[in-house]
């Protein structure tokens, strides 16, 4: 696949993308470049004045992309499953929480608000999340774009896989 550069813009910076749902790990990961791509995600987030929704965690990754986007004074959607809510969010949250019934509704909620969807590396929940918008993107039920940048790990690995070796799908399923 490739290394989709996340927004496409040159100056100024300014995206067609109103507000962006983030895919992203509920713990940090391994490597402290997980960390960095996810902050530097929320700047350009920010630098590009595009709006995050994303799974209403404080923690892992997830708390730092949102803490990055609500820092740099975007609005911040975070979607999460009332009974998520002890495991996923430790301390105070960032912008407007909007509690939902269950996982279900917190993908398709998510997947309303966005106008593109970015995956970060994550672990199976992440991987769930994308795959399951891609899947959606093939069956016609939305139209809008997913980016795997390179760095994301375990999340750019199984796409392209899935692109190479299984032929299942193409670059312009993934990342149009
Ligand atoms: C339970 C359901 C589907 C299967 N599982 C998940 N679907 C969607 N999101 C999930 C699932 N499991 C965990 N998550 C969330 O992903 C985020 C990142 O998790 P990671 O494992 O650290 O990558 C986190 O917010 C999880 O809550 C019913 O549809």
């Amino acid at each position: 696949m490739e290394n989709h550069h996340l927004l496409h813009q040159s100056q100024p910076l300014k995206s067609r993308f109103k507000r962006v749902c983030v895919f992203c790990g509920s713990s940090p990961g391994k490597s402290p470049s997980y960390k960095l791509a996810a902050i530097q995600l929320g700047n350009e987030l920010v630098e590009r004045k595009i709006d995050l929704v994303y799974g209403g965690g404080s923690i892992g990754l997830m708390g730092l992309v949102s803490q990055a986007v609500y820092d740099g004074g975007r609005h911040v959607l975070g979607v999460i499953p009332k009974t998520l809510m002890p495991r996923e969010i430790t301390g105070e949250t960032v912008g407007e929480v909007r509690p939902v019934a269950g996982m279900h509704q917190r993908k398709a909620e998510m997947a309303r608000q966005a106008d593109a969807f970015v995956a970060l590396p994550g672990g199976y929940g992440t991987l769930e999340e994308l795959l399951e918008v891609i899947t959606w993107a093939q069956l016609g039920i939305h139209d809008k774009p997913e980016y795997v940048p390179e760095h994301s790990g375990v999340a750019s690995k199984l796409t392209w896989e899935m692109e190479q070796q299984l032929g299942y799908t193409t670059k312009s399923d993934i990342a149009r």
